[in-house]
């Protein structure tokens, strides 16, 4: 094809592809649904894999365990003797792989690895689940290549100039392609197995130029597949594996068409393997899946049954904090839980990270909208150490393994349970732990639905006070200036001493402030426990009658504060027990408040400043209800939203929602992100 046809057959590509897949950025980047859905018992996906016994991990040399074992077992059991079946030297990993594995530090497989390596080097299709960072890449990655280069392989694997790939992964992402490509570049590399990746927002002749030279195995994202295969550069017919990495992101809608043409391309079913794996496998995967698997197909499902289908290595924390506070209140969060290591903050909509970036000292934003090229600089300087905290969307939420992400922090209750469990499993990865924290409007968030759907109990904790932030950041600081050279004393040395003789404050005094100085503290502001907002203070109102509204506290309100100071009220919430509402006032206008003489002389009602959150009523996102009562801004009608219902339990038609597709078994209107 001439280099002007190609050029203007990119340009129809890229301009069609920008319009069916360019969301917009102030839309979410992934669409969600509100349908729930309760996760696949194994036995469903398929006959679970004839276990051996296999130990838990190699990090704790823990003694063996089988699929039955239960993660309280895992927790409990302590290091076994010293010969681990899962040792890499008890499997058929050829001498240069194992030394490969060696040399990174891996010495045995992880549970998944270990349940599945027999099964797949066997021949058989096979579903896989375990948790977030459990290693599921190398599950598939090591007998790949192992099946590739065996004695009976090598009589029949094509190895010429030209030749068509033998191995195709599909991932949702591009970050994703690259992080696997680049596993089986090192692990595929030392068998003389070569790899290429392909997808999106990258330039199209390298890739061809690779793929005309001829590849072992492939690893890309669907859309750039596809394209490759209808440009002739990309023959699929003498696969051997197909693997769906994020299998249950791959079959939804958005992608199970691009990738059912894609994987329809093998000549022969009978010969390919197919692997799907994902720490997630709702249970309309199973419908799909049985398009692509073989009858006889195996399961690995290390979550099963289990409860806790999101990481057991990670600390589970919400804190309630309003919108408008998050910018204030994150880098005190990262500044009290990040531990120094890296820190990923999601938002919901491309829009949305962009700004919170913008208002982060040192935050990079990574989403759709960024071209591909600053997407991987912006990767690998997060990698690197080069910045330390960033904000994404869900294109980063599910696969990326990244080095002492410590902190994970989600902006609000995401609507899918699944991206809850992958967002937070970018931390506590392969055996270490981790906190993620998710910050939710109590009066317009609901969590529930998450600790029920991924088995977990949330940690309710309030934001970090600025002086909890502020010990934190004085640590940091006398770590600091006890490093600072000695040399620099004489310079400071007489300064000091005028400042101690004429400040009139101790030396310990002195020291405070020049550490405060140091942190950058040098004002210590209040923060209400209710929206997180400084100079602001929660306060209780509690009645003798049932408070089932936010209206009915409103009305009492309005029966001892001039209208005015109703209207200055912020976040106002009922308790969940309805014996209450809670809401922030200006903390200088407590004692007005206190002292009004209507409060004063009153002996139903009663206002106090509370030390900690009361449980709050909750509002269902599905059915805009609340859990008990229901809350309406009924100053006005603020925000573009109108309360429609009566008293109690009133529906809330608002208006500000974007329109979401609604989930369900692959035929989610789930946008395109990669
Ligand atoms: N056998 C092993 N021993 C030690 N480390 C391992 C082993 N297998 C994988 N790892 C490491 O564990 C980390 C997580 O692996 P991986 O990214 O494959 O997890 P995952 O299960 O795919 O996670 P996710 O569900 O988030 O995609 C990686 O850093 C990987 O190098």
């Amino acid at each position: 094809m001439e280099d002007s046809e190609r050029s203007s057959l990119e340009k129809n590509i890229k301009k069609k592809k920008s319009k069916s897949k360019k969301r917009k950025a102030s839309e979410v980047e992934e669409a969600g649904s509100d349908e729930e859905e309760k996760s696949e018992t194994s036995s469903e996906l398929g006959t679970p894999v004839g276990l051996m016994p296999v130990a838990v991990d190699t990090f704790s040399k823990r003694k063996s365990l089988t699929m039955d074992s239960t993660d309280e077992e895992e927790r409990e059991v302590v290091a076994g003797g010293d010969s681990n079946p899962n040792d890499i030297s008890n499997f058929r990993i050829s001498k240069p792989l194992r030394e490969k594995l060696k040399s990174k530090g891996i010495e045995s497989l992880f549970p998944i690895q270990a349940m599945t390596f027999n099964t797949i080097l066997d021949g058989s299709d096979l579903v896989g689940r375990a948790r977030t960072g459990q290693g599921k890449t190398l599950a598939f990655v090591l007998p790949i290549l192992e099946s590739l280069t065996n004695e009976s392989a090598k009589a029949t694997r094509k190895t010429g100039y030209g030749r068509s790939p033998s191995v195709l992964v599909l991932l949702p992402t591009r970050e994703l392609a690259t992080q696997v490509h680049a596993d089986f570049e090192v692990y595929g590399g030392v068998l003389g197995l070569t790899s290429c990746s392909l997808y999106g927002g990258a330039p199209y002749p390298p890739q061809e130029r690779k793929l005309k030279s001829g590849v072992d195995i492939v690893v890309g994202t669907p859309g750039r597949i596809k394209d490759h295969i209808n440009r002739r550069n990309l023959d699929l017919s003498s696969l051997k594996f197909r693997v769906l990495d994020e299998a249950d992101e791959m079959l939804r809608m958005g992608f199970v068409e691009d990738v059912e043409l894609i994987l329809g391309k093998v000549a022969d079913v009978k010969k390919v393997q197919t692997l799907l794996f994902s720490a997630t496998l709702p249970v309309w995967v199973k419908q799909i899946s049985t398009r692509f698997l073989k009858a006889d197909k195996k399961t690995a499902d290390l979550v099963g049954n289990e409860k806790m289908k999101a990481s057991i290595n990670v600390r589970h924390i919400v804190i309630p904090c309003s919108s408008l506070a998050r910018s204030q209140v994150i880098p005190d969060i990262i500044r009290c839980y990040s531990s120094g290591g890296r820190t990923i903050i999601f938002t919901e909509t491309k829009d949305s990270a962009s700004e919170l970036a913008g208002l982060l000292p040192g935050a990079r934003p990574l989403h759709g909208d960024i071209q591909q090229a600053q997407r991987e600089v912006t990767l690998s300087g997060f990698r690197s150490g080069k910045f330390m905290t960033l904000v994404a969307t869900n294109v980063a939420a599910r696969g990326l393994d990244i080095n002492d992400v410590q902190l994970i922090i989600q902006c609000e209750p995401p609507r899918d349970v699944e991206d809850y469990i992958h967002r937070s499993g970018r931390t506590g990865r392969a055996g270490k732990t981790g906190i993620a924290v998710m910050l939710y409007d109590p009066r317009r968030s609901n969590f529930s639905r998450i600790e029920r759907e991924s088995g977990m109990k949330f940690e309710h904790i309030s934001v970090p006070q600025p002086s909890d932030v502020a010990k934190a950041a004085g640590l940091e600081a006398s770590e600091t200036i006890i490093q600072i050279s000695d040399s620099v004393i004489p310079a400071f040395k007489s300064v000091a001493e005028e400042l101690l003789s004429t400040s009139g404050l101790s030396a310990v005094d002195l020291l405070a402030k020049a550490l405060a100085k140091a942190s950058g503290y040098t004002e210590i502001k209040s923060r209400s426990l209710l929206t997180s907002m400084e100079n602001y203070v929660t306060v209780l109102l509690e009645a003798r009658s049932t408070i089932h509204t936010p209206s009915f506290a409103f009305g009492l309100l309005r029966r001892f504060l001039p209208e005015q100071k109703v209207e200055a009220v912020k976040g106002l919430a009922v308790t969940a027990d309805g014996n209450g509402a809670v809401f922030d006032v200006l903390a200088k206008d407590l004692d007005t408040l206190l002292a009004s003489p209507g409060l004063r002389d009153a002996t139903d009602v009663s206002i106090k400043v509370v030390k900690s959150l009361p449980q709050l009523q909750e509002r269902d996102r599905s059915s805009g209800r609340f859990s008990r009562g229901s809350y309406a801004d009924r100053r006005g009608g603020g925000g573009g939203r109108r309360f429609s219902g009566g008293r109690g339990g009133g529906r809330f038609s608002n208006s500000s929602n974007g329109g979401r597709g609604s989930r369900g078994g692959g035929s989610n209107k789930r946008g395109r992100w990669n």
